[in-house]
């Protein structure tokens, strides 16, 4: 439906088309444009097309009045407009998660549970509209924004079954008469920044184990994709969650000024960041000061494993989902696809054939299995990659070009033979739908080069040999490692990376432990002979 909204032009001529139709100064003057009006038209529910953000469990403009735009990746157009929000702003925000505190904290673990599991229930009720405010803002495929939404609902799911079941420890003491026991406690007012590869689930990932300890948060929403953030806290207001227990904040051009208001307030007592590296080590530096207690979920560079015994179609479906899902955009994609030269010319050769088989378009067309990239920074950064590949000998065996027909943000999907340890594509993060593929000889060699990394995040391997699976495992230098899969991603697991990658799990029993702090109490004089009287 939204697709045929935009046939009146083509994706080059809709940008400077429409963006001389829009010079939004306000909230309310981009709401009575024909693009922001039409993208709401096409949710069954209009209503969860939010251009404000929601502060005290209200929906608020920037105190400023300033607004920023977001573009759909596929074509360009704007869908719409966000607050522009400030440190001032931001500080509204923690003032109310800091007044909502007290009451939150205090309610029964199974009174959140079952606000979350409301939360929850809205969410696969709305799956289908969130879907669409997922693919319109980020591009990704239909069916993976729909598997997206479900994802990220099971952490609200998940962690309403955790809530009730946060109890302490009873501890036998070393000293006579004394008796100890723990009991965890919320950490207090926690601000949340995540990335826009996927809108709804890095957010829940964190609200949902915030909320089941006892928290209440200020979470700053990507400024690509902040209308998901801004629906999820619409259904918040439905789901019952009292005002200041969730703020949603928004930002593009003022990120810098809002991130330092969270790492900088001593209200806020932990920050729970997804994202790059680079952003990650900024904020640790901020967050000093205070002594923030911190979660850095951080970039990969993933190294993924075929060794000659292992079951070649299983190693290419592996390969596939693990490299190209989201288009490359996920922080666990496969990066670096070592194979030994036993199978390496079979592995080749089977995995380009997948590969050409993709359709890539725009999310809601029929068939397509991939969208385009978030933004022309990220083909570039592919674009440079491949360059840099083909200039030292790698050989395109599909793919390696951009696909202008098609919009600005689109690249094919691309497989690269002949692979060098020094090229760029080793040791960064491409974040996009490019398979490098390295020939390796030993088992010693291939783990070598696989830990030759900054960082750590996900790592992958296939191989029939079970001594050599619990070897290979044990010796990845990396926080979660697939064998004999591509896909390990699951909300019952524990999420999160070594080195560079970051610190801190999400998701699986250990998530909610990143909200809470350990208390532990002494009792003195306990014990002793029964009483005669
Ligand atoms: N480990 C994980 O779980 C995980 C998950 C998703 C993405 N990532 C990583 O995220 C990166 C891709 O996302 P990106 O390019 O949007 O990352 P990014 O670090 O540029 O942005 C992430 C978030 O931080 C915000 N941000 C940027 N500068 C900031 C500042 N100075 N202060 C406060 N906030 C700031 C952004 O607005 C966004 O909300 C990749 O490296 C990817 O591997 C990691
Ligand atoms: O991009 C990082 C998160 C990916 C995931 O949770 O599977």
């Amino acid at each position: 439906m939204k697709r045929a909204l935009l046939t009146v032009l083509s994706p080059h001529a809709a940008r400077p088309a429409l963006r001389s139709q829009i010079q939004p100064t306000n909230h309310l003057r981009i709401m009575s444009t024909p693009t922001a009006r039409r993208h709401a038209h096409t949710l069954k529910d209009p209503s969860l097309f939010k251009q404000q953000c929601y502060i005290n469990g209200a929906w608020v403009d920037a105190k400023s009045g300033k607004t920023f735009e977001v573009e759909d990746p596929a074509t360009g157009t704007v869908i719409g407009t966000m607050p522009e929000m400030s440190k001032e702003d931001t500080q509204t925000a923690i003032d109310a998660a800091a007044a909502a505190l007290p009451a939150f904290r205090q309610l029964p673990g199974r009174q959140r549970a079952r606000m979350l599991h409301k939360w929850f229930q809205l969410m696969m009720e709305n799956q289908e509209d969130l879907a669409t405010l997922i693919m319109w803002e980020n591009g990704k495929a239909k069916g993976d924004a729909m598997g997206e939404v479900v994802y990220a609902a099971n952490f609200f799911e998940w962690f309403s079954e955790e809530a009730p079941r946060a109890g302490g420890d009873t501890i036998p003491a070393s000293t006579a008469g004394n008796r100890v026991f723990t009991i965890k406690q919320p950490v207090g007012v926690c601000g949340l920044i995540t990335p826009w590869n996927f809108p709804a689930a890095m957010i829940t990932r964190k609200i949902g184990p915030a909320l089941a300890a006892g928290c209440t948060v200020v979470a700053k929403s990507p400024g690509e994709t902040p209308f998901t953030a801004a629906a999820l806290a619409e259904l918040a207001h439905r789901a019952g969650i009292p005002p200041g227990v969730v703020n949603i904040v928004s930002s593009l051009k003022n990120t810098a000024e809002v991130g330092s208001a969270l790492t900088s307030s001593d209200i806020v007592k932990k920050v729970s960041f997804t994202g790059s590296t680079g952003v990650g080590k900024l904020l640790m530096k901020q967050s000093s000061d205070s002594l923030k207690k911190l979660s850095f979920e951080l970039g990969g560079n993933a190294p993924f494993i075929v060794f000659n015994d292992a079951d070649l179609d299983a190693a290419v479906a592996g390969a596939i989902a693990s490299k190209f899902r989201a288009s490359g955009q996920t922080c666990v994609c496969a990066n670096r696809l070592y194979v030994q030269s036993g199978i390496y010319d079979d592995f080749a050769k089977a995995f380009t054939e997948k590969v050409k088989q993709f359709k890539v378009g725009p999310g809601d067309q029929e068939g397509v299995t991939h969208g385009p990239l978030i933004h022309d920074r990220a083909v570039s950064k592919v674009k440079a990659h491949v360059a840099d590949a083909v200039k030292q000998g790698g050989k395109v065996l599909t793919g390696g070009e951009a696909m202008p027909d098609l919009g600005a943000n689109f690249f094919q999907p691309t497989v690269i033979r002949d692979m060098k340890p020094d090229m760029q594509l080793a040791s960064e993060e491409t974040f996009g739908p490019v398979a490098g593929l390295f020939s390796f000889e030993s088992e010693a060699e291939v783990v070598k080069h696989a830990n030759n990394a900054e960082v750590g995040l996900a790592g992958y391997f296939f191989s029939k040999d079970i001594q050599r699976c619990y070897r290979v495992a044990e010796a990845l230098e990396v926080g979660m490692v697939g064998v004999n899969t591509g896909l390990i991603s699951d909300v019952a697991a524990p999420f999160g990376g070594v080195k560079w990658s970051g610190f801190g799990r999400e998701g699986s029993k250990y998530g909610i432990a990143e909200y809470q702090i350990i208390k532990m109490v002494t009792l003195g004089g306990m014990g002793g002979d029964l009483q005669g009287s």
